[in-house]
């Protein structure tokens, strides 16, 4: 059976794919004092005539186990960004492209994403479509709205299943006590 292993969701090895959104990052204080502005958590990529920024919120269920990965898509007039709102940790499938403008399939990443950590896909970079590990899972989506195609989809020749060596049963314990 095809399967992708799990990577845990580090900055330098998303950097092909996008930027990896830390909620514990450097903040500056704003408004006397009273506010800290974490600052640029990422950049938003607006392509082609007409596009506009807008932000979403995303309520999912639960990715049904064990997680098969059948298809990948890409936005090509814009970055997509998934920020998780509270206890909301998701997996993370992306893969380069090849010089026929697919996925390169023996590329193929996944990420473990914390629930303080998020994702923002450049523009025309391959991805699965969100994938979360807990019921009700929220997220912001800043992405781009407007004409023009923007979300390609291509089927994987093959299904891959991931092979996750989380037990869902104790993640959301393990991620209040701040074990994960
Ligand atoms: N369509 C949408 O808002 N979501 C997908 O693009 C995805 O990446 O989950
Ligand atoms: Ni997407």
């Amino acid at each position: 059976m095809h399967s992708i292993s799990l990577e845990p969701l580090q900055r330098s090895e998303f950097a092909p794919f996008g930027e990896v959104i830390d909620l514990n990052a450097d903040w500056f204080a704003i408004n006397q004092g009273t506010t800290r502005r974490y600052h640029r958590l990422g950049g938003v990529q607006l392509l082609g005539q007409g596009g506009q920024g807008v932000i979403s919120l995303a309520v999912a269920q639960r990715a049904a186990q064990p997680i098969a990965v059948r298809m990948l898509e890409r936005h090509p007039l814009g970055s997509q960004a998934w920020i998780p709102r509270g206890l909301s940790p998701f997996i993370v499938v992306v893969a380069p492209g090849n010089s026929e403008g697919y996925p390169d399939e023996s590329g193929l990443r996944a990420f473990y994403a914390r629930a303080d950590q998020g994702v923002n896909y450049y523009a025309g970079v391959w991805h699965h479509p969100l994938l979360c590990l807990v019921e009700g899972g929220q997220f912001l989506i800043v992405d781009r709205d407007g004409p023009g195609p923007n979300c390609d989809e291509v089927p994987l020749s093959i299904t891959r299943w991931l092979n996750l060596d989380l037990n869902f049963d104790t993640l959301e314990k393990e991620l209040q006590e701040g074990e994960r």
